[in-house]
């Protein structure tokens, strides 16, 4: 692939541009596997940054997501809004559009957000909104406001994904436990993975899911959580050894409601920017068997946005 572009933005400071020579995996994703966390950037010059953005990326377009998609093996994404075009769809929703059906999105709405633009976002293959929590990522939205969006998303079958810090989990424990949707946490709810997996912190999000069935989780982001690595780079096979215990304990005892994703092109890396093929090497340490990878990578998200093409 070549060099990432930027347009006419300044890139923040510091930013880690995806890499963009990704190795085949070693491991063989099953037949129609989903990507169901990645993002597109851009491109700047099509669809502009939002002003309210709190850091601008280099592009990462489309075109770009299809051909990872196609060199990793996988046969589908899910494109969620990134929190860099704030609450403006169109690179998402273009990234759908003309994915030729192989794309579903996750958008980010207001409370302004009128009923024919949820159905021409549902025409377009969206299936949920996102809500964001990581105080360095968003300004603070009203749960008053995030739960009448709920409520009115829910009438399209759309779900929830939410993303926040395992530190701020007690915190917002009553409004996500109240939400009528599915909800979907990315990355695991953020674990401190240098913490015991049975220490309260992790204990209150397996919590989380065992006592609300709607909850899902997606096992993604070693590369964010890990602090002992070794990185996904320079053909390292057996990378974030730290992250395995939590995201296979996920898996394991909820085989059922775990999604994975590359969270391809990586906003905010700030150490280093892992080869994908190696990311998706990491699968394997997490689901250890052809049953638990098959429901992880197909027949889960599968279920959560493409259920007409599940059969019964
Ligand atoms: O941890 C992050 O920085 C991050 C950011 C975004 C976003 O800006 O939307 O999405 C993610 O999945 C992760």
């Amino acid at each position: 692939m070549s060099k990432p572009t930027t347009g006419d933005f300044t890139k923040t400071a510091g930013w880690l541009d995806w890499y963009t020579g990704p190795s085949k995996p070693a491991f063989t994703l099953p037949a129609g596997a989903v990507d169901a966390h990645c993002h597109v950037f851009g491109p700047g010059a099509e669809f502009p940054y939002a002003p309210e953005r709190k850091y601008t990326p280099c592009d990462a377009s489309k075109a770009e997501l299809y051909a990872l998609r196609d060199h990793l093996g996988f046969a589908r994404n899910v494109i969620v809004q990134a929190t860099c075009h704030g609450a403006d769809n169109r690179a998402m929703v273009d990234a759908c559009v003309n994915s030729g059906g192989k794309a579903r999105g996750v958008a980010t709405v207001r409370r302004s957000v009128t009923d024919e633009e949820i159905q021409a976002m549902h025409d377009a293959g969206v299936r949920g909104v996102r809500f964001n929590f990581v105080k360095r990522l968003v300004d603070f939205t009203p749960k008053d406001e995030l739960m009448e969006i709920a409520g009115r998303i829910a009438k399209w079958g759309w779900h929830v994904v939410i993303y926040f810090e395992a530190v701020d989990l007690p915190e917002l424990w009553d409004f996500f436990t109240a939400l009528p949707t599915t909800v979907v946490v990315d990355h695991m709810g953020r674990p401190d993975v240098s913490k015991p997996i049975d220490g309260p912190e992790f204990e209150l999000f397996l919590k989380f899911m065992r006592e609300h069935g709607n909850v899902w989780s997606k096992v993604s982001c070693p590369e964010r959580l890990s602090v002992t690595g070794p990185k996904a780079l320079d053909g390292e096979r057996n990378a974030y050894t730290d992250v395995i215990p939590f995201a296979r304990r996920v898996v394991e005892e909820f085989p059922d409601r775990v999604l994975w994703g590359t969270d391809w092109p990586h906003p905010n890396l700030k150490d280093h920017m892992p080869d994908d093929g190696l990311l998706v090497d990491f699968i394997p340490h997490i689901a250890p068997t052809a049953e638990l990878q098959q429901k992880l990578l197909v027949a889960n998200p599968m279920r959560l946005y493409w259920p007409d093409e599940v059969k019964s």
